[in-house]
């Protein structure tokens, strides 16, 4: 085998994956943007979506900054070393780690330090398993944390807010996968993918979940009733209104797999594997001999650009935005500014913006700040970096993180260091939005996975502090331009995800009577 070959195939399939969505996907998402009404948050957010898709792909950088946990499925010939592949993989990694195609991604569970290059115990994973055909296929998804954090699992019998009793039979089954949209809210960038695999014991049943993941998004089950559910799903998951981003409107799936295994007769697994809208996986087929790619999977059918619709709506945009709809924050914000905000508005942010997640929360709870931050604006947010020879900072991806994690902290350090403004995605709860109320403070949503498209609001790096958390979750001084997001928590009391949580529970009752026998 040609080892140099090899790894160069795994290093494009790596960047592919991590910046060019799979075509199937695409069309999914164009679907998607179809039923939306013109004019809608979901509609200028599927649009904001689609722009990114396109710019990562002419940038060749990454869709969103998150690149997961790189997980490997690889099928060889017999004979074929798979050692060799290995050595390949990780060679692969490392340099699409230091390319800033991958954010390094692999921290110690107990000390919390970042490997830097995406090595290091279990990570990344590779499942290899012998074939009898004569090449070998590498299939691999990036699936980013926020969704991951989304999967659940399910032992039947269970009680399901919304649709009461789940037994052990496919009436069951249908009522823990239409749950499992609903708890997901728009925490996992929807609308999303769910792989399902029923059965199995805990760990095969997700097994099985993630498996379904690397169906294509338009292939028809052939188990009838399994088709007849994933029909099922997909028909009335969207009714629940939850919508991209969590923001409502007409899709909140975009697809649905499901697969079956046998179990032990004690156990009843339902087990989900969510998906964001960023679905980056890809397979290819390599020729042993000389380490080639000699095709590509999940990429059947026309070129799907956005190119000509993301140019026609930025006009339309441009044309129909009266600039008096749109608030412009510069930091540092009075509170009186704050409180003139409400769910629904529109802000552009200019100036500098301070990047904070989950170490930086945990730090600050109990330290002082490395700055300032009294008026400033904390951006949820752990984005891909890469330092040029003259030792400045460039940003290369840079979409908004998960809010909800630092709902224990958020409402505390805003309070104590005077800070206006959280930027986030899927909002945050009862904590945070009572300490907006009393303190002067707003939540802004901006759109998960758009990594691309914020980078591009970043005209510089003016600095950073904490850097022994690691790049993602170092606090990065961004200055900003542009940078445009949604009030979905005001200080009013006001929360737009509390009410989507609320109005979405209410028609997932609407399912609770009984569908399959
Ligand atoms: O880690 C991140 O940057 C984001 C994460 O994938 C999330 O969805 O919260
Ligand atoms: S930020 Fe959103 S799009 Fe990106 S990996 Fe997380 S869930 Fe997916």
């Amino acid at each position: 085998m040609n080892l140099e070959k090899l790894k160069e195939s795994m290093y494009q399939l790596i960047v592919e994956t991590s910046t060019n969505l799979p075509k199937d996907v695409r069309r999914a998402i164009r679907e998607a943007k179809q039923r939306e009404n013109e004019g809608t948050r979901a509609a200028m957010s599927l649009a904001t979506i689609t722009n990114n898709i396109q710019m990562a792909d002419e940038n060749v950088s990454p869709i969103c900054q998150d690149t997961g946990l790189p997980t490997f499925k690889i099928k060889t010939p017999v004979g074929v070393n798979q050692l060799q592949i290995k050595e390949a993989i990780y060679e692969a990694i490392t340099k699409a780690t230091k390319d800033g195609k991958l954010r390094p991604n692999s921290v110690d569970s107990l000390t919390g330090e970042n490997s830097g290059d995406n090595l290091g115990l279990g990570t990344p994973v590779i499942k290899f398993e012998q074939w009898e055909k004569d090449y070998i296929e590498a299939k691999l998804i990036l699936k980013g944390g926020g969704c991951e954090n989304k999967n659940i699992q399910y032992s039947l019998p269970c009680e399901l807010d919304g649709l009461g009793r789940a037994g052990r039979d496919l009436d069951g089954i249908r009522k823990c996968i239409m749950h499992s949209v609903y708890q997901a809210q728009g925490q996992g960038c929807s609308a999303g993918f769910i792989g399902v695999g029923i059965g199995g014991d805990r760990s095969s049943g997700y097994d099985l979940a993630k498996e379904q993941l690397f169906r294509s998004a338009d292939d028809v089950n052939p188990n009838e009733s399994l088709r007849q559910l994933e029909e099922y799903v997909m028909d009335h998951a969207n009714e629940l209104g939850i919508g991209t981003m969590g923001f409502g409107g007409e899709t909140t799936l975009l697809g649905c797999k499901v697969g079956v295994m046998n179990r032990i007769p004690a156990s009843f697994f339902v087990s989900v594997a969510y998906n964001c809208w960023a679905f980056r996986r890809l397979g290819i087929s390599i020729n042993p001999e000389t380490g080639d790619i000699n095709e590509w999977q999940y990429q059947d059918g026309e070129l799907v650009s956005f190119k000509e619709e993301n140019e026609a709506e930025k006009q339309t945009a441009a044309a129909s935005e009266s600039e008096s709809s749109i608030v412009t924050l510069e930091a540092p914000i009075t509170e009186e500014k704050i409180r003139e905000l409400k769910v629904g508005d529109v802000v552009r942010i200019n100036g500098m913006m301070y990047t904070g997640r989950d170490a930086i929360h945990k730090h600050l709870s109990d330290n002082d700040a490395p700055i300032d931050l009294n008026g400033q604006i904390i951006y949820h947010c752990g984005p891909v970096m890469l330092k040029d020879d003259e030792g400045q900072w460039h940003v290369k991806a840079a979409g908004p993180t998960t809010s909800i994690r630092e709902e224990p902290y958020q409402g505390d350090i805003m309070k104590r260091f005077g800070i206006r403004a959280v930027i986030g995605k899927g909002g945050m709860g009862p904590k945070t939005l009572a300490a907006l109320e009393e303190h002067g403070g707003v939540y802004l949503n901006a759109i998960g996975g758009a990594a691309q498209y914020y980078a591009d609001c970043i005209k510089s790096v003016e600095g950073v502090d904490l850097m022994q958390f690691g790049i993602p979750e170092a606090m990065w001084h961004l200055k900003v331009e542009g940078f445009t997001a949604v009030v979905t928590m005001d200080s009013h009391g006001n929360s737009l995800h509390e009410k989507v949580d609320k109005s979405s529970l209410e028609k997932l009752a609407q399912f609770k009577d009984r569908v399959f026998n």
